[in-house]
């Protein structure tokens, strides 16, 4: 029988938004009976359950609660109300740079980010050179990440976290940001983590990198599960406004040749 990775049980979660960024501009909005503020459901009785080794493809769009829901499962945020149950060590990539300090170097902030994410120095100074390797960011490991680009940046978060042990590894949009090589190097590595067993929870825009990855698809709508079931069914589900039926769109095309070309 498998273990279970990961349970959802009937999460939502709530943002307030805030109309006025001053005080003085809140008093006096205030005074002329105005709102000051709304709540926003950003996550809404949300269930599912993640078998360990699985892989999830997350997809939805754009606000629908995808980050907001990953954030949940590292636990840098707590739901409102319903539990988020996680077995064992959560690893991988919420924000690009999350965690870095502009000032230190990449070398430094490779010890800092790992050690957030759990990892020993022991185990850091082991695979350091993996890491940086991986990173491959050339003489510039040594000066400090403010001057880096963002896909450098990108890089360096990436690759600390690919390779700290865990039993459950989330990315959000890991791909969105390096160049081809890196993207191929990412996806082969992602496909590593999977094939090791290790549970999956990959948010992802683009079909073809979920096509090749996932095993199931959950697709957000407005902070609820719109669907959850087969990978393909699920890519179908997502053209349900019916703008681009047919054939798959040229993103979609160079996403599924970049995905083969592995
Ligand atoms: N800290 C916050 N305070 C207020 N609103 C928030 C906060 N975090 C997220 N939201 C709102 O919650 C909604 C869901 O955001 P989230 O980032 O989870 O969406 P997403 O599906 O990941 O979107 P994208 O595809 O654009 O990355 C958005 O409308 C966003 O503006």
């Amino acid at each position: 029988m498998s273990v279970t990775s990961i349970v959802v049980d009937d999460v939502s979660k709530q943002f307030s938004l805030q109309y006025h960024r001053t005080l003085k501009k809140m008093i006096m909005a205030k005074m002329r009976r105005q709102q000051i503020s709304d709540t926003f459901m950003a996550l809404e009785n949300v269930s599912f359950e993640v078998p360990q080794g699985q892989s999830i493809g997350l997809m939805g769009l754009n606000g629908s609660g995808k980050s907001t829901l990953l954030k949940l499962i590292s636990g840098v945020m707590k739901p409102d109300s319903g539990q988020v149950l996680t077995r064992g060590r959560v690893s991988g990539l919420i924000a690009t740079g999350a965690g870095f300090h502009q000032q230190l170097t990449g070398r430094e902030n490779i010890y800092m980010n790992a050690a957030i994410l759990g990892m020993s120095e022991a185990e850091t100074n082991e695979k350091f050179d993996d890491i940086a390797a991986f990173a491959d960011v050339g003489r510039f490991l040594d000066t400090p990440v403010g001057n880096y680009s963002s896909g450098m940046f990108a890089r360096l978060g990436f690759s600390v976290a690919v390779h700290v042990d865990c039993d459950i590894f989330v990315a959000d949009e890991v791909l969105a940001v390096g160049d081809r090589p890196f993207k191929r190097k990412c996806i082969a590595r992602m496909q590593e983590i999977r094939e090791s067993g290790i549970t999956m929870f990959y948010v992802s825009h683009s079909a073809g990198s979920v096509r090749r990855m996932c095993d199931r698809v959950i697709v957000l709508e407005k902070g609820r599960v719109g669907y959850d079931g087969p990978v393909d069914q699920g890519i179908r589900y997502l053209h349900y406004d019916g703008s681009d039926e047919g054939e798959p769109d040229a993103e979609e095309a160079l996403d599924e040749e970049l995905a083969s070309d592995i």
